[in-house]
């Protein structure tokens, strides 16, 4: 019997243990509304009793998910974006309606804080839609989220421009300074407007913070493959995978230490 927590986005699903060692895994869907099968799979073979998860997806995915723990008599819980936080930390959410804020936008906020704490963070989620938010260090344990931007995915840039202009889809090129063939400059461009938004961010957020000593975190399925590119694009970032997951953890610690009141 094993509580997980799940973060379902639009291409991929991840989960990971409550309680026990963390042991994350992901799983890209089969399609648009269908689960990746070997997700149910693994959650029989590790008989899984309880969920507690966060989506952003359509809600096909998470229905079938929901149909699967209903047949083995569980328990599904999806945690809606808040208008503060209270736990180890306290953070303000100053999106003008809160809770249109990404679920996944809010918990990977508070995961980001939770692995950096005192300091103002730009967090970035090269998911689907890449998302750069920005959250301001009051002091003391207080942290606003103050917002941030949302763009089209690395897949969905490349993919827009094969669709739409044919005649320039060609292979895919390097992301160089001065690009100078359509494969180079295609890539550069794309690589440039993925990380372009990380820097104004990191001004805007400078313009306001205590320090200027600002966090810069780089997540999701597109991270990794952008790295590279960031190396001489951004000042000092780190690359730090599942961190939507490392916030539910926090809210389901802190509903806990509330006896589950607030869940
Ligand atoms: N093996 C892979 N399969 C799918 N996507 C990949 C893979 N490797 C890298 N990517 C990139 O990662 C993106 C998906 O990232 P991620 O898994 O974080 O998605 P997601 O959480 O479903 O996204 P979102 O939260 O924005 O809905 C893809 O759009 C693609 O650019
Ligand atoms: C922007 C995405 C798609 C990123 O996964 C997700 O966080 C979302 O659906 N957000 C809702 C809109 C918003 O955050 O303003």
């Amino acid at each position: 019997m094993k509580r997980i927590v799940v973060d379902i986005g639009n291409t991929a699903l991840k989960w990971d243990y409550i309680y026990e060692v963390p042991h994350p895994r992901a799983f890209v869907h089969s399609s648009e509304t269908t689960l990746n099968p070997d997700v149910i799979r693994s959650w029989e073979e590790e008989d899984v009793t309880e969920i507690l998860g966060t989506y952003v997806c359509r809600p096909e995915l998470k229905d079938q998910i929901e149909s699967f723990m209903e047949g083995r008599g569980g328990k599904c819980t999806w945690l809606r974006t808040e208008a503060e936080f209270k736990g180890p930390f306290y953070l303000l959410n100053s999106y003008e309606y809160p809770e249109r804020l990404g679920a996944d936008r809010w918990y990977g906020a508070v995961g980001a804080i939770a692995l950096n704490p005192q300091k103002s963070i730009v967090l970035v989620q090269f998911g689907t839609a890449t998302t750069v938010d920005m959250i301001r260090y009051e002091g003391g344990k207080n942290y606003v989220f103050e917002g941030g931007m949302i763009l089209p995915g690395l897949n969905l840039m490349y993919t827009a421009l094969e669709r739409k202009i044919p005649a320039i889809a060609v292979p895919r090129g390097a992301a160089r300074d001065f690009p100078k063939n359509t494969s180079d400059a295609i890539n550069t461009g794309i690589v440039d407007a993925q990380l372009g938004p990380v820097y104004f961010a990191i001004q805007r957020l400078k313009k306001t913070a205590m320090s200027n000593d600002i966090e810069v975190i780089l997540t999701g399925g597109a991270a990794s493959i952008l790295e590279k590119s960031a190396l001489g694009r951004l000042p000092c970032f780190t690359l730090c995978h599942n961190i939507v997951l490392t916030g539910i953890k926090l809210r389901a610690e802190q509903a806990t230490c509330n006896n589950l009141k607030s869940m």
